[in-house]
């Protein structure tokens, strides 16, 4: 993945335009301390997509794999007052190393950790009752439902409404898929799909590993 990706040109935008808050830091360095590090969001990225929630004046979010909530934290600080967020996660290792930074940031009322596979978590607020009533949506969890994901978030989020994918470019991987690499297969197959769908309108940011905003119509 993309976070120990550094080039000259990445140190500059981040010298030059990064104001992560201090406890989000403090998280980042924390998750650096963890061996699947590289699992982490885009620092720039993460800030980009609270841009966009402050933009929208989003109140409801979901996050699909938190690992140590670097992105979920970023946007619990983002969203109104009255926000929140819904963390997917399965492994609580990973959401152990996040919560006491959700907590010294005053925001671990507003983080809904479900510790389950993403998937079931999404049914459930569909069960709930919840369509169309999410503002935003990232996802980032396995590779390999990414359009399951894709459709599922359609139902979720509300007309205005943003999802942005991670990894879309997977390494440059999606340009010749492997035959027996079924992540760059799924990603490339979103990719296509999100071209053709009208139901959004979208942007792909060569940004981290890729990033594709899909905004719904
Ligand atoms: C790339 S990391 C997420 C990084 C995170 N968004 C951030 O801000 O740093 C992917 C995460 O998805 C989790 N994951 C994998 N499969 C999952 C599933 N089926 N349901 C929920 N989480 C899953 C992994 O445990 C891992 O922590």
């Amino acid at each position: 993945k993309y976070y120990g990706s550094d080039t000259p040109i990445r140190q500059y935008v981040r010298n030059n335009s990064m104001r992560e808050p201090p406890v989000l830091e403090k998280l980042r360095l924390k998750t650096l301390e963890d061996p699947s590090y590289i699992m982490l969001a885009t620092d720039e990225q993460t800030q980009l997509m609270a841009n966009l929630i402050k933009l929208i004046k989003a109140k409801k979010a979901i996050e699909i794999g938190m690992y140590t909530g670097y992105n979920a934290l970023s946007m619990a600080l983002a969203l109104s007052e009255d926000g929140r967020v819904v963390a997917c996660e399965i492994n609580e290792n990973y959401t152990n190393i996040g919560k006491p930074f959700f907590e010294e940031a005053g925001v671990d009322q507003k983080i809904d950790i479900r510790l389950q596979p993403a998937l079931k978590t999404l049914d459930d607020l569909l069960a709930a009752g919840e369509a169309e009533t999410y503002d935003f949506v990232f996802i980032d969890a396995d590779k390999k439902n990414y359009v399951n994901y894709y459709e599922k978030s359609m139902q979720l989020v509300r007309k205005g409404g943003i999802i942005a994918v991670d990894n879309v470019l997977w390494g440059g991987r999606v340009i010749a898929p492997a035959e027996d690499d079924l992540s760059s297969q799924t990603i490339d197959r979103l990719n296509k799909k999100l071209h053709k769908d009208n139901r959004i309108d979208l942007s792909m940011l060569t940004v981290g590993d890729g990033l594709t905003l899909a905004f719904k119509r």
